[in-house]
């Protein structure tokens, strides 16, 4: 029986082996739910970049950039980090390229994995599935927060451990403290997240509509996966 991990920040990849693991990158607020919704909208493909430079820079082959820091749309970038920036037409064919303060590292400190999977609450069953039909050892990267562990992506953590329950065997406490503290938030997860430090830090920046949209479950069955040097939908 394949085996599945959680690794609560990017910083500590340092410790896991990742070769010929699948790794779900995730970062529920907002990067990760941004690109699935992304997808859903039509997106063809997107780059996630690590600096806003290296973003830029993609406008000249027809890109769209994206990029955000500390939960604000950078300046001079076609969108932000909101997945509500991506609806009504916007992305529909169109190439994106994005960086974000947490999300976007979280997949390219993954690189050396064998396959890359974007997760989030939005389509949650759709990487289950697909992990299930891969059958591969899995390592959950949580996005975290610069380096430090959050309590949405580790719920997002927990909620994926439940649905691979009988299917993955685990024996960390990361995975037994993701799946447990799932099952405490899981009957009012926007209520659980009011204390978290995201949430009172994005407070002023009125993105509630984001937060309850972010814990939406199984609104999309795209599959963002990682091949070569971007992102593309499995499911389109
Ligand atoms: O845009 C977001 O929600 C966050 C902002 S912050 O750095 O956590 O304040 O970025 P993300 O990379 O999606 O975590
Ligand atoms: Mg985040």
């Amino acid at each position: 029986m394949p085996s599945i991990d959680v690794c609560f920040s990017p910083e500590l990849l340092h410790l896991y082996d990742l070769k010929g693991k699948a790794v779900v990158a995730v970062d529920i607020l907002r990067a990760t739910s941004t690109m699935v919704t992304a997808f859903a909208e039509g997106a063809a493909t997107i780059y996630p970049v690590m600096d806003l430079e290296e973003c830029r820079n993609f406008a000249v082959n027809g890109c769209l950039t994206a990029a955000e820091r500390n939960g604000i749309k950078a300046e001079g970038f076609d969108l932000g980090n909101s997945p509500f920036g991506y609806m009504d037409g916007k992305v529909k064919g169109r190439e994106i390229a994005i960086t974000t303060t947490n999300g976007t590292r979280a997949i390219r400190m993954s690189e050396a994995a064998s396959e890359i999977v974007v997760g989030a609450f939005l389509n949650l069953q759709a990487v289950a599935d697909h992990l299930e039909s891969l059958g591969l050892d899995v390592l959950i990267v949580c996005a975290g927060w610069k380096g430090q562990f959050n309590l949405e992506d580790t719920l997002f953590a927990g909620a994926l451990v439940e649905r691979l329950q009988g299917k993955f065997s685990s024996e960390n406490d990361s995975t037994l403290a993701a799946l447990y503290l799932y099952q405490t938030a899981k009957a009012d997860l926007l209520n659980f997240l009011r204390q978290s430090s995201h949430v009172r830090r994005l407070e002023h920046l009125e993105i509630h509509k984001d937060i309850e949209f972010c814990l939406r479950h199984d609104a999309y069955t795209t599959l963002p996966v990682w091949r070569k040097d971007r992102l593309v939908d499995l499911k389109s």
